[in-house]
């Protein structure tokens, strides 16, 4: 049998009917809806009289308009309130589990789905939004997808598709102590560029992706999306069997040995061939920090922002000097003591427990700068009960953070909760777009560990040592 990648496996299992030119109809195994994208695909198929097919495959959670005020209700936020009282609704009336604000399961739908074990190595997993390809650190089949796609699935379980390209991503070396798996996206990001993996699927390997915790997988899949790629995928491992053990929806018992033997089955041959392949060293990853309005305008934080000379090509040279003018910024100058107004540690990104407890680290027993607004918004209720426990709250409080609800909040600022015109926000999120948390806003990407150091810096800075 002729070799195969794990994007072959993946695919090659869930497709019912094979069409031309590599389209076929998938099955889809996990549907997750969330209060924008979810709302509107189940508005759609109640508009045409449809019902959905298997609604015990789908799951539901409102994360992105809700507000993330401490005390807060579905309401607080009075716009995300009507799409919260619609997905509420329509999934009552179509039996979907509905994981609703302050319940056990509640979050950022790409921080809950992998946490409650609805994510499972193997599986086809869509929802409508594009950091779906978060769920692909499990080494499933993960993406996000149109408000129509997913109505269409909503009614049949099934989805039409045309199979990507395959590339793999091999990261060779060791990451240092100070630097994280975010610093390892955004450095391959800046090296690429934003459009290297339009139309590829890229399978994640080599020596440092094993050395990654799940939750670190999650971060640098998470950014899949951010270099074109609508999928990206990790092999599982034993790593992620310990993560799926004994999880909500997890298999148990039995099934659950039979269930690993079958994972380990779920990696690239290998003799596979890829259509594309890219190595990394991972040696060479610093703290990275981006500068301008494109996640590939990134460098390492004690790195100057790249100059504008003649030389360069007229777009390029453009882009860059559009960029710089955005964020406020010199091209040629040093990007470290750039003075912040905020700081935002939250998203499907990095506001996972891990995240949070290496943020603690870097805050425990100092101060946030008196001119820098700082929040923490865990990615999900389970986040937020567990880091408690740990007493991370106090930490970040005592340290003069805000401590909030779950939710993306300033991510995308969907909940009216956006940052002022002109001001600099260090943020852990993974998009730095012109506008993105709010109009005129500048977003300077980064790691927890990075952003916390700002936060009390008060000004663009990395950590010290390990
Ligand atoms: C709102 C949603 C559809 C969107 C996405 O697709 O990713 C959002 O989550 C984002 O991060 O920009
Ligand atoms: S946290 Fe940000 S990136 Fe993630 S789903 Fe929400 S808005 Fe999108």
């Amino acid at each position: 049998m002729k070799a195969r990648t794990l994007l072959d496996k993946l695919w090659d299992s869930h497709v019912i009917q094979q069409y031309e030119n590599g389209w076929a109809l998938l099955h889809i195994d996990r549907q997750l809806l969330h209060d924008l994208s979810g709302t509107a695909s189940l508005n759609a198929l109640s508009a045409r009289g449809l019902s959905v097919h298997n609604p015990e495959l789908v799951y539901a959670t409102p994360d992105h308009a809700v507000s993330s005020a401490t005390g807060r209700d579905a309401f607080t936020y009075e716009t995300g309130g009507k799409l919260w009282k619609r997905l509420h609704n329509l999934t009552q009336q179509e039996n979907i589990r509905f994981f609703d604000i302050g319940q056990q399961g509640h979050g950022i739908v790409h921080v809950m789905a992998p946490e409650l074990g609805l994510v499972l190595p193997g599986l086809t997993v869509i929802c409508g939004d594009s950091h779906t390809c978060t769920n692909g650190a499990l080494g499933a089949l993960a993406f996000g997808v149109g408000s129509s796609e997913l109505a269409h699935a909503l009614a049949t379980q099934t989805l039409k598709q045309r199979k990507p390209k395959s590339m793999r991503v091999r990261f060779e070396g060791a990451l240092s102590a100070d630097v994280t798996a975010k610093d390892l996206i955004l450095y391959t990001i800046g090296r690429l560029g934003v459009s290297a993996g339009t139309g590829y699927a890229v399978e994640y390997t080599g020596p440092v992706i094993r050395q990654l915790s799940m939750e670190q997988r999650m971060t640098l899949c998470n950014l899949s999306i951010e270099f074109g790629a609508k999928m990206g995928f990790i092999a599982p491992d034993q790593t992620t069997f310990e993560y799926i053990k004994g999880r909500q929806y997890a298999p148990r018992g039995d099934i659950w040995d039979q269930a690993c033997e079958a994972w380990l089955t779920l990696n690239s041959d290998a003799d596979a061939l890829f259509d594309s392949e890219v190595v990394i060293n991972a040696d060479e990853v610093g703290q990275m920090i981006t500068w301008g309005i494109s996640p590939e305008q990134v460098i390492c934080v004690d790195q100057n922002i790249p100059d504008v000379d003649v030389s360069l090509d007229d777009s390029v040279r453009k882009a860059r000097q559009a960029a710089a003018e955005y964020m406020g910024l010199t091209p040629g100058a040093p990007l470290a003591g750039t003075p912040v107004d905020r700081v935002f540690i939250g998203s499907c990104t990095n506001a996972r427990l891990s995240d949070l407890v290496e943020a603690a680290r870097v805050v425990q027993g100092r101060h946030v700068a008196g001119h820098v607004n700082a929040w923490v918004v865990p990615g999900s209720e389970e986040v937020k009960q567990e880091a408690q426990a740990l007493g991370l709250d106090v930490v970040f409080k005592n340290a003069g953070f805000e401590w909030r609800e779950p939710g993306c909040s300033m991510c995308v600022a969907a909940n009216g909760e956006i940052g002022r015109s002109g001001e600099r926000i260090v943020s852990t999120t993974n998009r730095n777009f012109v506008g993105r948390q709010g109009p005129g806003v500048r977003t300077h990407l980064a790691s927890p560990r990075v952003a916390a150091a700002c936060a009390l810096a008060g000004a663009i800075t990395g950590t010290i040592g390990g």
